[in-house]
């Protein structure tokens, strides 16, 4: 029998991610990507150059015999287009924190509680509507061209679908931009008014197997996803799993009924994929701090994993807060990164890389300890990402997290649960793939040094950032 073939798309920070898979089995049947450029901005014609490079223009148009392609992408991103589809300026994507002084104006201007309570978040930097209210008050001959804006994922969609008059989205990445409540499932147009300076098209929101369209090919486009969402479905999460994802971002989230509403603006009260609530943490460094702290040491990541198994667990007490480029959990958009701790003994390249791990996993954790604050159920960790290839990230999880953890076989979950939701809206039907076996990984015989290396972490960030 042919196998019937769909494909789904992670548009992500740093890369373009295009799997075909078996719409009846889930099995992977095709792996490509193409890398984006760096940087916090970014004109979205290169995710386009990106997407064609890893074959994803191709299928959408029907080559290979595909079905049905879903596209999820990194959220937040600020596509702000002119009346004829252009950009105004270049997308400023999640992790740029120059509208960190609009977000804090937003958020006094209109109450922590009015947002947890009305949208879901609180407004950080990473927020869309941040970067319209900076577009505004910084860029207003720009922000008055603003026709219309859309997501990173949004913009992908329509453009395969040949820019149709009317874009689309889904509630899940809907629910990162602050201009849309996950309660009445409604945009919140005065609040995106308040932040541009006038009123702006925004896409419609699908259902969750909702089809976004067709292509000249035939091949059925979905709603598309927030790639965290996405994960979700890819992943098969089901009450008492999170997800920490180490990736560019570091995340750590769960797919629950239970709506959050965290004042206090740490747990973010986003929209999965499938109908339900997706509370996510997210901090802006994830992978790349252990990329970075490896090319200070002049090491290919691969080394960089070595090293660091070799040290001591505890770095022989280095301790690294790693606020690289500014951080979001916790909201510190100005910070830098610090390293304290160093002893004439303990000043070694391998403690160094295993700071690194501990400074990137502590953050991590804290984030989870935030989670179950707000009531989320936390049964197992699923460790994914590419960070979560790193043996010494493996070595330390189980320990610091202080639960299960398990971790998947090596795959591109964004994009395969944007291929799962092109499966359910080509069928209609929820696609029954099999869960992927995943290892446990192993404890230590105790756990008396992570607690310890926590509460060192804990109090370097309260001395040094007073957070
Ligand atoms: N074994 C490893 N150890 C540490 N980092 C790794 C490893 N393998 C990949 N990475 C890092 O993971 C990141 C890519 O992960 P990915 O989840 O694809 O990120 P994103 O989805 O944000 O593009 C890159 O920064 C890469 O250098
Ligand atoms: O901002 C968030 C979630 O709120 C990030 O998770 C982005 O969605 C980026 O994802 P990656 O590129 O790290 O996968």
């Amino acid at each position: 029998m042919n196998r019937r073939v769909v494909v789904g798309v992670d548009s992500s920070t740093q890369s373009c991610k295009v799997v075909s898979v078996d719409a009846d089995t889930g099995e992977l049947l095709q792996q490509r990507s193409a890398p984006h450029p760096d940087g916090t901005s970014i004109n979205p014609e290169r995710w386009w150059e990106a997407f064609e490079k890893a074959g994803g223009a191709a299928a959408a148009q029907g080559e290979g015999g595909v079905l049905a392609l879903g596209v999820s992408a990194q959220q937040h991103g600020m596509v702000a287009l002119d009346s004829v589809g252009a950009p105004v300026h270049d997308a400023l994507l999640w992790n740029d924190v120059r509208s960190a002084p609009q977000a804090a104006a937003l958020t006094e201007k209109y109450g922590a509680s009015m947002w947890a309570e009305e949208v879901g978040l609180v407004p950080v930097a990473s927020f869309t509507i941040t970067k319209l209210a900076w577009l505004h008050e910084n860029r207003p001959e720009l922000a008055t061209r603003v026709d219309q804006v859309m997501l990173p994922h949004d913009w992908l969609t329509w453009n395969i679908l040949g820019r149709p008059a009317e874009a689309t989205t889904d509630r899940s990445d809907a629910s990162g931009t602050g201009y849309f409540s996950v309660h009445s499932n409604e945009y919140r147009h005065d609040l995106l008014e308040a932040a541009l300076g006038h009123a702006a098209r925004v896409p419609r929101v699908l259902g969750p197997f909702e089809q976004a369209g067709v292509t000249p090919g035939g091949v059925i486009i979905s709603a598309g996803a927030g790639d965290n969402a996405a994960a979700a479905l890819g992943l098969g999460a089901e009450e008492g799993d999170v997800v920490v994802s180490i990736g560019t971002s570091g995340t750590v989230f769960a797919s629950t009924v239970a709506r959050i509403a965290d004042a206090s603006g740490s747990v973010a009260g986003f929209a999965d994929a499938a109908g339900g609530q997706l509370p996510l943490l997210a901090t802006i460094n994830g992978a790349r701090t252990l990329v970075a702290t490896a090319g200070m040491l002049g090491v290919d990541i691969e080394r960089f994993g070595a090293l660091a198994l070799a040290a001591p667990i505890d770095a022989d007490g280095l301790l690294m807060l790693p606020y690289l480029d500014g951080e979001r959990t916790p909201n510190l958009p100005d910070a830098t990164g610090s390293l304290t701790g160093m002893r004439r003994a303990n000043m070694r390249p391998e403690n160094l890389a295993q700071a690194s791990v501990l400074g990137l996993v502590c953050g991590l954790a804290d984030a989870l300890d935030s989670l179950r604050s707000q009531g989320v159920p936390v049964r197992q960790v699923i460790l994914i990402g590419g960070g979560s290839q790193s043996p010494a990230v493996q070595k330390i999880a189980a320990d610091v997290f202080g639960v299960p953890v398990v971790l998947p076989v090596p795959g591109e979950y964004v994009a395969l649960g944007a291929a799962r939701q092109a499966a359910w809206a080509l069928d209609g039907d929820f696609p029954l793939w099999k869960r992927e076996i995943a290892t446990e990984l192993a404890p230590s015989s105790t756990r008396d040094w992570a607690i310890d290396v926590r509460a060192r972490y804990a109090e370097q960030r309260e001395l040094i950032y007073a957070v």
